[in-house]
């Protein structure tokens, strides 16, 4: 398996890249060459360590998540990653290999490497190697709901996984999911959607989930609400909560990206 990754470095000064990224009131598009050095964040607590910040809440409970891609140099890591004791996390490698510690052991994570981790679960991670390594990190505030217990921390990978195809798509479409969807004690799923070339969500999906898309191969063309865009190997999509959306795969191969969707909880009320 290949998983994209930011190509980080400077923008050179004899090509123009302008006119790539959206921003509107339904969904952003951050394409791959906006994720360069000047973007990047430090987050408190962790060494030799920077984000591309990718999604967060704006305007108060609209929104439901934050997405990072961090970059973990050789060394790097930290023993407090963590400081609100709300957020529930998953994380996804997608370079390199990082030894996660948390109340079930200590785990190493290659590429593929898939862990979540509850909310309030005490968890460090580091770069033990001389090379660096990229994850991507998803947080929510974890939403408890009535007589459901809380979920427990799990490990796994994509490669332990087999996508499940979409009825009637003749495995043009399939998802590889990492929580059942009947789960109830999960909040949001983080999972990784495949299209075969050609493939297609042959409809205007429009759903009240909020969704992060990081494509981590292969090309598109994908519908964010009124606009077909083409996209490729590190464009990030967010949409927001009813924002329409259609897919048709390019390309020879697949085209598969990481999926982050709220799930399984009552709509929020404004009182
Ligand atoms: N854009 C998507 O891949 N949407 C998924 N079908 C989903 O909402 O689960």
């Amino acid at each position: 398996m290949s998983y994209a990754l930011p190509p980080a470095g400077l923008p050179s000064q004899s090509d123009e890249l302008t006119g790539t990224s959206i921003f509107t009131e339904s969904y952003a598009f951050m394409p791959a060459g906006v994720m360069r050095d000047i973007v990047t964040s430090f987050i408190p607590n962790w060494t030799n360590s920077r984000a591309w910040i990718i999604a967060r809440p704006l305007s108060g409970f609209a929104e439901t998540f934050s997405q990072y891609i961090m970059e973990v140099g050789a060394g790097g890591g930290s023993d407090c990653p963590e400081d609100n004791p709300d957020a529930e996390a998953v994380l996804f490698v997608v370079e390199g290999q990082l030894e996660l510690r948390n109340s079930m052991g200590t785990h190493v994570l290659n590429e593929g490497g898939y862990a979540y981790l509850p909310a309030g679960e005490g968890w460090t991670l580091h770069n033990r190697s001389d090379k660096k390594a990229t994850f991507h990190w998803v947080r929510k505030r974890y939403e408890a709901a009535k007589g459901i217990p809380a979920p427990e921390a799990f490990v796994t990978s994509d490669a332990e996984n087999t996508p499940i195809a979409m009825p009637d798509t003749n495995g043009a479409w399939a998802t590889t999911r990492f929580v059942e969807p009947t789960d109830l004690r999960h909040d949001m799923h983080f999972n990784i959607v495949t299209f075969q070339p050609g493939g297609l969500i042959p409809f205007e999906e429009t759903h009240v989930m909020e969704h992060g898309l990081y494509v981590i191969e292969g090309t598109a063309e994908y519908l964010l609400n009124r606009d077909w865009v083409s996209v490729g190997p590190g464009d990030f999509m967010w949409l927001r909560a009813f924002c329409p959306q259609a897919c048709r795969a390019t390309g020879d191969g697949p085209f598969r990206y990481l999926l982050y969707k709220d799930v399984n909880r009552h709509a929020k009320l404004p009182w």
